[in-house]
């Protein structure tokens, strides 16, 4: 096969034994390829495709490839063009694509190139659409005669459990209808009523949601699966064109599918009998996203090949069987198999001290833990960045916005170059708030608050008395309410030289405004001699910063601008990051997709984005005591759960005669929650540790006396768990792993 040269040398070369097996299966065979980390997931599945397609002469559009992130999509199509041109062939038709692509795809059409793109929504759209529904809904007036039961006046606990319910009721592909007519009849009382109420609304809710969806000619991501799979089910003809079409199916991270992806790759595929599946549920993290490990035990895919991949090419040994004992508790509670915690390093063992542990010493209290562990941090990095500049580093947190503050204060003083990703928090920066300043003021004169945060600035730097003095004479001598500050100027008897700077600045940016569009301005806005010197005026690692959450800032307008059917003007564009001031996203949602990293400056961010990503030191910082929390939720809607809760339905808390009760399914929810949480918690930190390539520095603010005070709070808590380990295994010389107090 000359043509297919290149493609053999591709898997004698670059597989090893069991990446060989799975690629070159039968394309009639299902496959699950369960995979360690940095065991080679990417490649493998790029060359399953090849060697179906390439190596089987199957035209590329008969294998359909399904992934969860941009990403890994343009991962895998760049990967497979290079491979089809060494062949001189071209990737021009293919089906590789994430899920929510495939799903547009589907809706989008016949013609295979040319979808007519929907409008899809963004978080922050849905988020705002919930607020107003959640407002119209309370306006109706026989809101309380037709649920009795329900508490109106507590309504955002309320909407929070009827919304989340609703994303898994779509996820389940359960109809409104098909909840009403699970209700039970009229005339129940206590928490029946409750119950036949929470769904009753929940439907009502759900429908009313739909229906403004449709309105608006807007989709959200659940929506564009839910719509996908009925598409394709209400259409048999179409269904089975698309079963004929796909002679294989390929799905990346399955670990992460949701239990509506599945039932969609069910209908393309009825007995999962042509399909390769590979993930690792060691690394499911996303439990809250619906995302549902089981779907590897499906009985469908009982009869597919297993093939395990073992063989690590990040890490070394040592960083790996550290990794093995935090999951090791959960061998066998069924979440994996115990043979899935072999993972063997192709780099073998690494020096002494690729492994550190490292806790204050006795001495030092519980208060001053916090800062002695920040100061360790740093001073390991910068002990790192003398003698590797060019590696690259991460700081990888549970919670970017709870805990980042004492780490970047001390890599701001030591002038450590890091930069922070996440959307949680990003607009709280004060930066990224006076650069939107500038704009409100631009768009509005009357926006006062813009006015005074900007002046107040280190922009500006204007003294509190003189704006209120300014505040005073603006309002005399408008007389209007919507006095703007501005107006105030010419009144004082001295204008100082800072303020007349801002008049000329502000006026100056009106008048860009004017003629560029509002990611330009931007654009102008930081590249100005004003923000030239505010750069400059900044401390050596807080610079950095600065300027990358600005970039970060110019970007998302950049994207924004992109976004918008029709030319987005300056209001448009405020709104738009007034939103995101209002609506903050979880923080495991990055705005953008995080950069390659830069060597020598440290990453932050939380274990979730750095999933899939690797660095040649990681640092695990801010260990504490898993606790589980109870979530203050009023219900909550588990589709696996129907024999355990009727119609899924869990009652937790509801609003008693006599104040708050606790509902009957509680406790029971409370156990399955308490042993999900703690078990995700361990992959959690299983997947922070694996993305070290060379060093690991897993770091805890609490000292031995601290957690011995603690008792029975320190029961879940894994630095403890590993530094016994340590201990146990240095009598048996474990050199590579170092245990340390600072
Ligand atoms: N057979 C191989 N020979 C040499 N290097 C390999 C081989 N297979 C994979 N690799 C390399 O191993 C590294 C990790 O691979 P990849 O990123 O695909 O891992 P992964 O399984 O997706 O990891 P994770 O789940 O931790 O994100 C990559 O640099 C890849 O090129």
């Amino acid at each position: 096969m000359s043509s297919g040269m290149n493609l053999e040398e591709f898997l004698i070369e670059e597989l090893n034994e069991n990446q060989r097996i799975a690629v070159t299966s039968a394309s009639e065979m299902s496959l699950r390829i369960v995979a360690g980390p940095g065991t080679g997931k990417t490649k493998t599945l790029v060359a399953r495709f090849l060697a179906l397609t390439l190596g089987n002469s199957l035209p590329a559009e008969r294998v359909l490839a399904l992934t969860f992130t941009e990403k890994a999509t343009g991962e895998m199509v760049e990967r497979a063009s290079q491979l089809y041109q060494q062949n001189k062939l071209t990737l021009s038709q293919h089906w590789i694509s994430t899920f929510h692509g495939f799903c547009l795809r589907i809706l989008g059409g016949q013609a295979e190139t040319e979808i007519t793109r929907p409008h899809i929504m963004t978080e922050l759209e849905r988020l705002k659409l919930r607020q107003e529904l959640s407002r119209e809904i309370l306006l109706l007036p026989d809101l309380s005669e037709s649920y009795p039961h329900l508490d109106f006046a507590d309504h955002p606990a309320l909407f929070d459990a009827a919304f989340l319910a609703i994303e898994r009721l779509r996820d389940s592909y359960c109809t409104p209808e098909e909840i009403l007519a699970k209700l039970h009849p009229v005339g129940s009382s206590g928490e029946e009523g409750y119950r036949r109420d929470i769904m009753g609304f929940t439907a009502e809710l759900y429908r009313y949601y739909r229906e403004k969806l449709a309105e608006m000619a807007r989709l959200d991501f659940p929506e564009m699966v839910y719509q996908a799979y009925y598409h394709l089910k209400d259409n048999p003809d179409l269904c089975q064109t698309y079963r004929e079409r796909f002679h294989h199916i390929l799905v990346d991270e399955f670990q992460d599918t949701s239990r509506g992806q599945l039932q969609l790759l069910k209908l393309l595929s009825p007995d999962l009998s042509r399909v390769t599946v590979v993930g690792d549920r060691k690394q499911s993290i996303y439990g809250w996203r619906n995302a549902r490990p089981e779907n590897f035990d499906d009985p469908q895919l009982a009869g597919a090949i297993q093939v395990p991949l073992t063989l690590n090419y990040r890490s070394y040994q040592e960083i790996l069987d550290i990794a093995a004992r935090v999951i090791l508790p959960l061998a066998d509670s069924q979440l994996f198999l115990p043979e899935e915690l072999t993972i063997t390093a192709n780099n073998k063992s690494g020096p002494q001290g690729c492994v550190t542990l490292a806790c204050p010493e006795d001495s030092v209290s519980k208060e001053e833990g916090l800062k002695a562990e920040a100061r360790f941090i740093a001073s390991e990095i910068k002990k790192l960045k003398e003698t590797q500049p060019d590696k690259t580093i991460a700081l990888l947190l549970r919670s970017v916005r709870i805990q980042s503050r004492p780490y970047e204060e001390i890599f701001r003083a030591e002038g450590i170059e890091y930069v922070t990703w996440g959307a949680g928090g990003f607009y709280d920066r004060q930066e990224v708030r006076d650069l939107i300043a500038i704009l409100r003021l631009v768009e509005d004169p009357s926006d006062g608050q813009a006015f005074y945060r900007l002046a107040h600035s280190p922009l500006f730097k204007l003294e509190q008395a003189l704006l209120y003095e300014l505040a005073l004479k603006a309002r005399a001598v408008t007389k209007e309410r919507n006095w703007s500050f501005e107006a105030g100027i010419e009144e004082l008897a001295e204008v100082p030289q800072e303020l007349r700077e801002l008049q000329t600045f502000i006026a100056e940016c009106r008048k860009e405004a004017a003629q560029l569009t509002p990611a330009l301005l931007v654009e102008w806005i930081l590249s100005g001699e004003r923000y030239s010197q505010y750069f400059e005026s900044r401390r050596a690692g807080e610079r950095e910063r600065v300027e990358a959450n600005l970039s970060k800032l110019m970007r998302l307008a950049n994207e924004f601008e992109k976004a918008q059917t029709e030319a987005a003007t300056l209001k448009d564009m405020v709104e738009y990051f007034n939103l995101w001031i209002e609506f903050d996203l979880p923080e495991q949602e990055e705005l953008l997709v995080p950069e390659d990293p830069k060597p020598g400056v440290v990453q932050v961010m939380t274990v979730h984005l750095s999933k899939g990503l690797e660095f040649d030191s990681v640092f695990v910082a801010g260990i504490k005591p898993s606790q589980y929390r109870v979530e203050n939720r009023l219900f909550s809607y588990e589709p696996d759960l129907e024999y355990e809760f009727e119609g899924g339905f869990a009652i937790l808390k509801y609003q008693g005669e006599d104040g708050r009760i606790e509902g009957s399914n509680l406790a029971r929810y409370k156990e399955i929650q308490k042993k999900r949480w703690l078990a995700e918690e361990r992959f959690v930190y299983y997947v922070a540790m694996t993305r070290a390539k060379s060093k690991l520095c897993l770091t805890t603010p609490y000292s031995e006396q601290v957690i011995k005070e603690m008792k029975g709070r320190a029961e879940n808590f894994l630095f403890r768990e590993l530094t016994s380990w340590v201990e146990e295994k240095e009598n048996l010389n474990f050199s590579a792993i170092t245990y340390l107090h600072f």
